[in-house]
């Protein structure tokens, strides 16, 4: 990628979607992959440059020996409290937002193209006069209940109020450029990632 403006991909899906399995391919193919969950853990581990304002608002409960943001508490909060949700991303998004914008100036140079994945509809609409194209990974609720149950061990109760906090899917598909619908085997979804990838690096080397 030579010119100033680097051609961006935006990459969402709901919780347990594929999206880091796809994030992990293109990055594996060699584009940059600004990830907001990463950033939004670096930000909540120990020295973490949110933990202190999470430390005053929430309170010394939510916080580990080692300084780290109690990720299991505060699910279980936010996800059963609409106001503690908001708080909580009213201290996280606006750093998530920078950490990925610096990602993305500094790093898409020797990239093909660049990749912004963020979970949360409403955050990367925010982004949409930036993204070149957006790529939403589509999931039927079940398997990503399943998905959840395997992968961290949440009940279907539990997957179901993340899932009812998130956009619904038809709001991610109205608005997507590609959809890929991740109800098959794993070498389905990465053969249908690579199909879309060659797309993409076709329109950003036309770019
Ligand atoms: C709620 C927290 C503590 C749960 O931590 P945990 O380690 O279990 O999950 P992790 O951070 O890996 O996120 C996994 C998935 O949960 C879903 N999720 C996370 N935060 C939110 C949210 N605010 N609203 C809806 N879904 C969310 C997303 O699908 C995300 O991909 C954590 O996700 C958090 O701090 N969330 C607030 C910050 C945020 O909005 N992050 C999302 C991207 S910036
Ligand atoms: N097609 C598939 N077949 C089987 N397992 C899959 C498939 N797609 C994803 N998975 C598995 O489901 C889990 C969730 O996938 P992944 O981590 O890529 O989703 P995600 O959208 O990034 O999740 P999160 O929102 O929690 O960050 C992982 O354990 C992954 O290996």
């Amino acid at each position: 990628m030579t010119n100033s403006k680097p051609w961006v991909l935006g990459l969402t899906g709901g919780i347990a979607s594929g999206k880091t399995t796809v994030s992990d391919y293109l990055a594996s193919k060699g584009c940059l992959v600004a990830d907001a969950d990463a950033e939004s853990r670096s930000l909540t581990a120990p020295g973490g440059a949110a933990m202190p304002e999470i430390e005053r608002i929430f309170g010394a409960d939510f916080i580990r020996p080692d300084g780290a943001m109690n990720r299991a508490k505060m699910r279980e909060l936010v996800f059963s409290n609409d106001a503690a949700r908001r708080t909580l991303e009213s201290i996280i998004h606006p750093l998530v937002r920078k950490a990925l914008m610096e990602k993305i100036r500094t790093g898409a140079e020797n990239s093909p193209y660049a990749v912004i994945a963020i979970p949360l509809f409403p955050s990367i609409l925010q982004l949409r006069p930036i993204l070149s194209r957006l790529l939403v990974i589509d999931c039927p609720t079940p398997l990503q209940c399943e998905r959840l149950r395997s992968r961290s061990g949440l009940s279907r109760e539990e997957s179901l109020a993340i899932i009812r906090a998130q956009s619904r899917r038809w709001e991610r598909i109205e608005e997507a450029d590609d959809v890929i619908v991740n109800a098959g085997s794993l070498p389905e979804l990465l053969s249908a990632a690579d199909i879309l990838h060659q797309r993409y690096l076709r329109a950003a080397e036309a770019a």
